[in-house]
């Protein structure tokens, strides 16, 4: 019999990379978003597994909807990847996002507790959790929420935590440092770089890459990895936490240019740095160790900062000669 994987949030990047996944290990695959009848599936859709997967309405907010599709699929292995993902946003919409990543994911703690059929959670944690990190930062490193995502995402780790203490659920948080790929949305840097440099390399000339702060340091992985970890957490025998990173930091700055460079550009003729996209609080450095990792569930991340700039220009400049007319 094929394990039963519940994928909340399966419509994002990393829901559609998971799902890839796991139908290759052969598991039965169900998937959530606020409504499945509405969703287009893009993510799914461009990776051709869209028809292989079930999907049901779910809104993490509502209990009821949460425990009617526990109750209904009866899941092996849970992963939670639903919630606000911006961290840009959550400073505009900081209620939505605590309320969809914190409370989010005490509902389906209940609704664990409540059920008779036993599952495992992976609970998507991030690495903003830690803001600025002087040294890369590990399982033990204290939290310094810097932004309403960061201080959602470290309630939503304690609370996982406390129910696994405190009701002996096989329920782990993966601390995420950033992660990227070809299914990013606009909203996020490296999407955002990549497409408009892209663009001005194919003829817009004119057209100028409006940036907020490119000093920032981060430590960028590759999102196909990524969601590898997350199913090593949970084959890991014991429930734990575990940070999800390269070990290697880069700055924004550096991103840009390795960009540019890809396309056959000098990045600081097209580049305008606006103060007016800086947040209201930045993390400066993030990077973090993950030794744990690699020793404990045997993953270690093969990609890091400028591998992943040539593999987004690849692919971008195969997704615009893919549409345009030849
Ligand atoms: C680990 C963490 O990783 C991600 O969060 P993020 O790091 O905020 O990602 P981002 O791509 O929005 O920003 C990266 C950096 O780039 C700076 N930046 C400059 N100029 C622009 C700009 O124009 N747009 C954006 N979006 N950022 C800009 C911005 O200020 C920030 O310092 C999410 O997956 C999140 O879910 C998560 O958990």
């Amino acid at each position: 019999m094929s394990k039963v994987a519940l994928i909340l949030g399966v419509g994002g990047q990393d829901g559609a990379y998971l799902t890839k996944l796991l139908l290759a290990k052969g598991y039965e695959i169900h998937g959530t978003s606020r409504d499945d009848q509405v969703r287009a599936f893009d993510s799914l859709q461009s990776l051709g597994i869209r028809d292989q997967i079930r999907t049901h309405s779910l809104s993490l907010n509502d209990f009821r909807s949460v425990f009617r599709v526990l109750r209904k699929v009866r899941p092996d292995e849970i992963y939670n990847l639903a919630g606000q993902s911006s961290v840009g946003l959550s400073f505009d919409q900081p209620v939505e996002t605590f309320e969809s990543i914190a409370v989010g994911t005490l509902n389906i703690l209940e609704c664990l507790k409540m059920l008779e059929h036993p599952a495992k959670l992976f609970n998507a944690g991030s690495s903003e959790c830690f803001g600025n990190t002087p040294e890369p930062a590990n399982e033990s490193t204290p939290f310094h929420p810097r932004s309403p995502y960061a201080a959602a995402k470290a309630a939503s780790f304690w609370t996982v935590a406390n129910y696994r203490e405190a009701y002996n659920l096989h329920a782990c948080s993966g601390i995420l440092f950033n992660h990227e790929s070809p299914l990013r949305p606009q909203r996020f840097v490296t999407r955002k770089i990549v497409s408009t440099a892209v663009r001005i390399a194919n003829g817009q000339q004119r057209e100028r890459l409006r940036l907020g702060n490119i000093s920032i340091h981060r430590d960028w992985g590759w999102a196909p990895e990524y969601v590898d970890a997350m199913w090593r957490v949970l084959q890991h025998e014991t429930p734990e936490d575990f940070v999800i990173a390269t070990g290697h930091s880069a700055s924004l700055k550096e991103f840009v240019a390795e960009v540019f460079r890809a396309v056959g550009l000098d990045w600081s003729k097209h580049v305008d740095v606006d103060s007016g996209l800086f947040r209201p609080s930045e993390i400066d450095r993030s990077v973090g160790n993950p030794d744990k990792a690699r020793t404990l569930l045997n993953w270690k991340a093969s990609m890091t900062m400028p591998d992943i700039a040539t593999a987004l220009v690849s692919s971008e400049l195969a997704r615009v000669s893919a549409v345009q007319p030849a």
